[in-house]
């Protein structure tokens, strides 16, 4: 599904605004991401740090964690924007490349930005190409 200008400037004001919910004494980056689903909805994440540095939870993976939490499946989300205050606009780490591979669809959108303007539009198989994936049992 294409995804209007407008979509993502709200997108983006979402991820914005998550971002100031980020838990991240650890490292002091702090991150937000907002989802949109086919029906409407809008999700929100921040990063949540943990002293067991591995335990860190992205900004990315948590709206897309409550958005299924809140009863999503894989493929109902139509996209993602994920702001940091960076030079270039954000780049998502492996894992919630990963993440993003299995839970949305290859073609989605996602919006990377910095908070001074900076945007760059992507998308799931292209921030991971030939993505690990399982067979799925019905
Ligand atoms: O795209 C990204 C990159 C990093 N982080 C978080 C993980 C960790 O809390 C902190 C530093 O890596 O930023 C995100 O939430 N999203
Ligand atoms: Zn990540």
């Amino acid at each position: 599904m294409p995804v209007s200008t407008t979509t993502f400037t709200d997108l983006l004001a979402l991820a914005r605004s998550a971002r100031k919910q980020a838990y991240a004494p650890y490292s002091n980056f702090l991150v937000g991401a907002a989802l949109l689903t086919r029906d409407g909805r809008q999700f929100s994440g921040c990063n949540v740090e943990n002293a067991s540095y591995g335990l860190c939870n992205c900004a990315e993976r948590t709206a897309l964690f409550s958005a299924i939490a809140a009863g999503c499946q894989p493929g109902d989300f139509v996209a993602l924007a994920v702001i940091a205050d960076t030079d270039h606009p954000v780049s998502p780490c492996g894992a919630c490349r990963q993440v993003m591979s299995e839970l949305c669809d290859d073609a989605m959108p996602v919006l990377l930005a910095n908070l001074h303007g900076a945007t760059q539009e992507t998308s799931v198989a292209a921030l991971l190409p030939g993505s690990f994936k399982l067979p799925l049992s019905a």
